[in-house]
């Protein structure tokens, strides 16, 4: 559970200078994940702290997986290999994290052993009905609250067989949820989506050796696979970086390079938004790293424009609409943001959250069932306003504050220890 504090962020002229965001929250899931199930001992760099990534770390600890953290970043993993984890003799707290605990119910799920998850406030209210349907339609004895919807979650796990599944949600949690079951267990698992999320898990399995088929409308595994150790560097995290990025678009004279971060077209829709918007970003430097884009971001002030967004382009950037919404707010015109209905179900209700907040220091934002509608140009206030306990709110508040007249005070900024634990030192480095 976070601690409860509150800032209070005062307007800048400017921004400007360099940036190294944490590493990617996903890719730093998966490479616990991965490293721990496969065999020998492999070195992830460039890990991400924080509390999200370390839920993942914990409950592989409790099965058995032994890690050694060397330094900030870095830690050796020796993985047990698929069968070599252990019955954990307490249950698993995911905290926070929706990411921990939809993929490892398919994790666990072919495991022949017993295990209970759970987690903090806000991820028991969330929905895994999701991933439970699709798993028991796959033979699994998993058990969840509200009629097997919600954490905490039963897993006797065993017994699976492949299955082919159309998702009705483009989601990388549910589709790596059915790959990691898949993987484990002999024949094909196919998953389809409607549109093209995420596919780090993708990726990264076929960086350990397995053979995982990524295709426009989801992803295939052919199990048993066989993961073996390597040498993971995990990029920064594009959906860190999309608030420096939305910061040195509305503040005038900014510019901010933003060093190695990772630019997966399943996550850079932000980087799509925010060019049709007129914002003025440039891909420096572009490599691959690991099996994953990566390039360093320019960007420039810009006067923004609003656009309509929509269809393949809300999941890749499915985590960016809260700090979409300020950029929105400092456009000339309307900005549009339907088919993110998905967004009232993470850490909070994004789409409510931010027509309370940014709505509290003069935005004019309004809600609509699928998404929000943003009429820019209109000068933000100083005030208070709160969280709701979700990191994503909480960061996107802060960027808008720095074009506020007057100082915003954040409620409850404990939270952005989830995903960004540096964003406060990092926001104070680049003010001028
Ligand atoms: O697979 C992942 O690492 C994630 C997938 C997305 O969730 P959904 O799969 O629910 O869309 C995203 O919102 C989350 O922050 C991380
Ligand atoms: C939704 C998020 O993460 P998760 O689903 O892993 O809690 C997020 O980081 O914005």
């Amino acid at each position: 559970m976070h601690k409860y504090e509150t800032r209070t962020i005062a307007p800048v002229t400017s921004v400007k200078g360099e940036i190294v965001v944490p590493g990617d929250k996903s890719i730093s899931h998966r490479s616990i994940m991965f490293a721990s199930l496969a065999k020998g001992e492999s070195r992830v760099v460039g890990l991400l702290r924080g509390e999200d990534c370390m839920s993942t770390l914990k409950i592989f600890q409790a099965m058995g997986v032994e890690v050694e953290e060397r330094g900030e970043d870095e830690l050796i993993i020796q993985g047990r290999g698929i069968d070599g984890l252990l019955e954990p003799d307490d249950v698993l707290d995911c905290g926070n994290s929706g990411t921990t605990m939809r993929l490892m119910s398919g994790i666990l799920a072919a495991q022949p052993f017993y295990s209970v998850m759970t987690g903090d406030q806000y991820l028991r209210k969330r929905p895994m009905g999701r991933v439970i349907d699709p798993l028991r339609e796959m033979g699994a004895k998993i058990l969840g609250r509200d009629g097997n919807k919600k954490a905490p979650l039963t897993i006797d796990g065993g017994g699976l067989k492949p299955a082919e599944y159309h998702s009705p949600v483009s989601s990388a949690q549910v589709k790596s949820a059915l790959l990691l079951a898949g993987m484990q267990i002999e024949g094909t698992t196919t998953v389809y989506e409607p549109h093209l999320s995420r596919d780090h898990s993708e990726r990264m399995l076929c960086y350990f050796g397995a053979e995982v088929e990524s295709f426009d409308g989801g992803a295939r595994v052919t199990g048993p696979v066989v993961l073996e150790g390597r040498e993971v560097f995990v990029p920064g995290d594009i959906s860190s970086a999309a608030f420096f990025l939305v910061a040195g678009l509305i503040v005038p004279d900014s510019e901010l390079l933003l060093k190695n971060v990772g630019v997966n077209p399943t996550r850079s829709g932000i980087i799509d938004i925010l060019q049709q918007m007129g914002g003025s970003i440039e891909l420096l430097n572009q490599r691959e790293l690991s099996g994953e884009p990566v390039a360093d971001l320019l960007v420039k002030s810009s006067q923004l424009k609003g656009i309509e967004i929509g269809g393949e382009l809300v999941p890749r950037a499915i985590d960016e609409f809260p700090v979409v919404s300020v950029a929105a707010a400092f456009a000339e015109g309307v900005t549009t943001i339907r088919d993110a209905k998905e967004l009232r179900v993470k850490e909070t209700d994004r789409i409510a959250a931010m027509c309370d907040t940014l709505g509290k220091i003069g935005a004019q934002i309004e809600p609509l069932e699928d998404g929000m509608r943003v009429t820019g140009g209109k000068s933000l206030s100083g005030g208070t306003v709160n969280s709701f306990g979700d990191h994503r709110i909480a960061m996107s508040m802060a960027v808008a504050a720095l074009r506020a007249s007057g100082e915003v005070t954040i409620e409850d900024t404990g939270c952005t220890s989830t995903s960004f634990p540096n964003f406060w030192e990092l926001l104070e480095n680049i003010r001028s």
